[in-house]
């Protein structure tokens, strides 16, 4: 199993944002989907151990306080949080150094991917959104980890990057990796994820295959809505409008 997440609970304060949740990622694209506030980041942030949690995260059969599997990991915050000061050339060499990676050709067939030629030495403070968070992409690729977390990586995305991002990522899981990420895309979910979670205030309310999905017979939309409860939020919403 390359992540295995046991009894997992995130509290800030007295306020339990995340609550028993279990679940594991194996060779697959598994995506956690909910609400706004659901708790996704807050997973996200304790798997790679920035915040403070109760519970056992394993990476690759490690233990996620120990050092190492910072090297198997490949994170995508929800921000991107890069030295503004630099330029996109400046930090990948920075980055490729640190990671003692000295074949610069797949780094620059992603710099080429990303359309991102043309920004190389621009300041990352001048860069949009999109760009921005394409940098923070190629970043979190540059050592191959195994596992990929991603947190909302489609948002700000143009459309041709994001057929570039779903190409990396099903590329990737092919080649023997794995990748969570969450998002509020129901197309892109459904389209490229082996496996789904539904969370909602803290819980795991739902895991789903791509399968069941369709046998299933209704959109991940519909599904989603009706085990968040949603649904008849929405309908009360529609009601007001008419
Ligand atoms: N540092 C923090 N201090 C206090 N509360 C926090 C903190 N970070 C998150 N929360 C709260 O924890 C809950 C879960 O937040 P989290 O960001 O994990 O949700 P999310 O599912 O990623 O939401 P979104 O889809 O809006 O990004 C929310 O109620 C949020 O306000």
């Amino acid at each position: 199993m390359l992540l295995t997440v046991r009894n997992l609970v995130v509290k800030y304060g007295s306020f339990v944002a995340v609550n028993s949740l279990n679940f594991s990622v194996d060779k697959e694209v598994y995506c956690l989907l909910g609400p706004n506030g659901a708790g996704k980041s807050s997973t996200l942030k304790a798997i790679m151990n920035m915040v403070p949690f109760e519970g056992h995260i394993e990476i690759l059969g490690i233990d996620n306080k120990e050092k190492i599997v910072k090297n198997y990991i490949g994170y995508v915050p929800e921000q991107p949080a890069l030295y503004e000061y630099m330029t996109p050339a400046e930090i990948i060499s920075f980055v490729a150094s640190l990671r003692g990676i000295r074949d610069l050709n797949r780094i620059s067939a992603l710099i080429r991917a990303f359309s991102l030629e043309q920004y190389m030495n621009t300041p990352i403070a001048s860069l949009s959104m999109g760009n921005k968070q394409k940098v923070s992409i190629l970043l979190s690729l540059i050592h191959e980890p195994k596992l990929l977390i991603l947190d909302e990586p489609f948002n700000a995305l143009d459309v041709l990057s994001v057929k570039v991002l779903k190409e990396l990522i099903q590329t990737h899981v092919k080649n023997g990796g794995g990748v969570l990420f969450s998002t509020h895309i129901m197309e892109v979910a459904e389209k490229i994820c082996n496996r789904i979670g539904i969370m909602n205030r803290g819980v795991m309310v739902m895991e789903t295959t791509a399968e069941g999905i369709r046998e299933a017979g209704k959109s991940l939309e519909d599904i989603f809505l009706s085990v968040t409860g949603l649904d008849e939020e929405v309908k009360d919403i529609l009601k007001g409008l008419e």
